[in-house]
């Protein structure tokens, strides 16, 4: 049962045209219906005000505020769907620093790989499967893809002669049969703020099921990374623009532009180094060996940021880093850092508004905590939550604002 609300601009009134079974129900353009059944594709049996009666389907739609919290906790259909199609994989290929960073990583351990078996888990196209069997001499990889991309990655592995060393599993991670354990799971799963997506429950599962004793993961280990940062063209943009447009006074919208355009992160922001206050730090760090699926429920981090430069504080950016150890001992450990002082990624950085900028003073401090709150219900969703408070440390002790800024990553 859910609630329907009319599609329809024009009021669509029923009456019956002769005696008949059935019975039409009445209702307005906006009226919300409690669809009963949807006895057919065309026809389905509604109640408004107490009537009921047969109401065309196609006049109809969801009512968005109707959650039907019986759907899937994990939207694998949306998610899986979206990954099906090549506008997802192309955007993720294209990302030169990230496709790279994995390619680095399979040179750099060529020689240990050989012999070794491989999952990739989240394979799509298979490009990280295709450098593991090009790029070194492993004795099987397994790439696993739950989206509908897996099929045409079977022809990709083919295709570029692959076949021998590739076996392409299509399913879910944790719902799949290997042939046996793996010496090694790689994986690219990091998504916004690290974590969004959570698909990294997947690969935590995976390893617990799947990676021998002693067994690498890779990433390895991640940090999510936190800065105090000016971002002064997007407030301007999106708060400043209300001040005065075409001479007029529209400042009665600012209160809307804050809750409408501050009050959600901004996915897809670009932090210019000199933007940082301070230095940034890890505020959360994770060990891809020993983290269990349960820390992902509530994760906690704090941070003390001396500011460098005299400044207009408006928020916090994130962004996370992932390092590779070697498999050999004693060699470098490799790492793709999303940062802004590295090679812009597709993920870019994560924008945190204040609900209003601080001037800020070198050598002041911007201190506080960070919680990432996994949602009970929509699991690869999160909250984030920043408390922040500033002192400064001349004598006077004295100390500005320390709000609670609740920050959702939907
Ligand atoms: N870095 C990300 N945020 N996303 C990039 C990797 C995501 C890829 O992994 C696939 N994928 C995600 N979860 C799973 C899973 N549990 N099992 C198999 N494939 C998966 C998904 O279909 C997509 O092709």
């Amino acid at each position: 049962m859910s609630m329907c609300v009319c599609l329809s601009l024009t009021p669509i009134l029923y009456v019956c045209l002769r005696p008949q079974m059935f019975v039409y129900l009445s209702f307005r353009a906006g009226d919300r219906l409690l669809v009963h059944t949807k006895t057919s594709a065309d026809w389905w049996w509604a109640e408004l005000g107490g009537l009921c009666g047969y109401v065309p389907s196609s006049y109809l739609k969801q009512d968005v505020e109707d959650k039907d919290t019986s759907e899937d906790p994990w939207q694998d259909e949306e998610y899986f769907g979206s990954y099906g199609t090549l506008r997802l994989q192309l955007e993720m290929l294209s990302d030169r620093a990230r496709t790279e960073a994995y390619r680095q990583v399979i040179l750099a351990n060529s020689a240990p790989l050989r012999g070794k078996v491989v999952m990739d888990l989240g394979c799509g196209t298979g490009v990280i499967s295709l450098f593991c069997a090009r790029l070194a001499q492993p004795k099987a990889v397994y790439a696993v893809e739950a989206s509908s991309i897996a099929e045409h990655t079977e022809t990709l592995v083919r295709q570029n002669g692959c076949e021998e060393v590739v076996t392409v599993f299509q399913g879910r991670a944790e719902e799949l049969e290997l042939p046996g354990r793996v010496d090694i799971l790689i994986s690219e799963w990091m998504g916004n703020c690290l974590l969004f997506e959570f698909m990294v429950e997947s690969v935590l599962q995976a390893r617990d099921r799947w990676l021998r004793e002693g067994g690498m993961m890779w990433p390895s280990g991640a940090s999510l990374c936190l800065v105090p940062c000016q971002a002064l063209d997007y407030y301007t943009e999106r708060m400043g623009f209300w001040e005065q447009p075409y001479g007029l006074d529209f400042t009665a919208l600012q209160s809307l532009a804050q809750s409408e355009f501050f009050s959600r992160p901004r996915f897809s922001h670009l932090l210019q180094p000199e933007d940082c206050l301070a230095t940034p730090c890890d505020v959360i760090t994770l060990d891809m060996l020993t983290l269990h699926v349960t820390d992902l429920e509530k994760l906690r981090g704090q941070f003390t940021f001396i500011v460098e430069k005299a400044g207009t504080f408006h928020g916090f950016t994130s962004w996370f880093r992932v390092q590779f150890q070697s498999l050999e001992r004693d060699k470098t450990t490799l790492e793709l850092d999303t940062g802004p002082y590295s090679e812009p990624t597709h993920w870019k950085q994560t924008l945190f508004m204040l609900d209003g900028p601080i001037s800020l003073l070198g050598g002041e401090t911007v201190s506080g905590i960070i919680l990432l709150h996994r949602n009970p219900v929509w699991r690869r969703h999160m909250t984030v939550t920043i408390q922040w408070s500033i002192s400064s440390t001349e004598e006077t002790g004295n100390c500005k604002a320390s709000i609670l800024y609740l920050l959702g990553v939907n």
